[in-house]
């Protein structure tokens, strides 16, 4: 029994792959879509944008290019992607990405948790579900702050289980020990008993 989602995350990793190595950051791939409710087979999910790890200029992560790029193609700068992104009765946007948003980013630039949540802001209702593949490893900021953020903004977020090994292979590629980076995070899981 796959998950629903199980595709899209193998859309964010295709993604990923695109991004280049860096030793500073993961390499991450996001979507974002718009469902119609009750849509159990997503048959009417469109499309809006995608983006990955430094597709653009700057040291750039996957859910700010998604954002950006959508932004960019509707001609406003990014602060301003929660008043072009669609408001349609029925229908709710969601994104999809290889690993949780970061709540807080080593190099201080606003963390992609913040951008989510200000699609929120004024009357439209953004962003309203986030799923990821991987909970963000401990590598740079240690436990990651993301989803309680998500929770406490009113947006939904899920773990999609299945891919963690890919997506950690594909995010860990620029790292020094990589290979033991990707065990050390698995048993991380592993030890810390199943995930929901
Ligand atoms: N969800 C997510 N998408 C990304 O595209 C990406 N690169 C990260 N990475 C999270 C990690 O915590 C930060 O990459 C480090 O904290 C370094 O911070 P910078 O990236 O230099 O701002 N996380
Ligand atoms: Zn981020």
């Amino acid at each position: 029994n796959t998950s629903p989602h199980l595709p899209y995350l193998k859309q964010c990793l295709t993604l990923a792959e695109h991004s280049p190595p860096r030793p500073t950051n993961f390499r991450v791939g996001a979507l974002l879509l718009s469902r119609k409710d009750d849509d159990p087979t997503f048959a009417d999910d469109r499309i809006l944008s995608t983006g990955y790890t430094m597709e653009l200029a700057g040291n750039t992560h996957a859910e700010q290019c998604c954002l950006s790029n959508y932004a960019a193609v509707h001609k406003v700068p990014d602060e301003q992607v929660g008043d072009v992104l669609p408001v349609e009765p029925g229908r709710k946007l969601v994104m999809y990405v290889t690993m949780e948003p970061c709540g807080k980013r080593l190099s201080g630039n606003a963390p992609c948790v913040q951008r989510i949540t200000r699609t929120r802001e004024g009357s439209q209702e953004g962003i309203h579900k986030v799923y990821f593949g991987v909970k963000e490893p401990g590598t740079f900021v240690g436990e990651s702050e993301g989803c309680q953020m998500l929770t406490k903004a009113g947006i939904e977020w899920e773990h999609v289980g299945g891919l963690e090994r890919e997506i950690l292979t594909v995010a860990f590629a620029g790292h020094e020990n990589a290979e033991e980076e990707v065990r050390a995070a698995l048993e991380g899981k592993e030890k810390g008993g199943s995930d929901g």
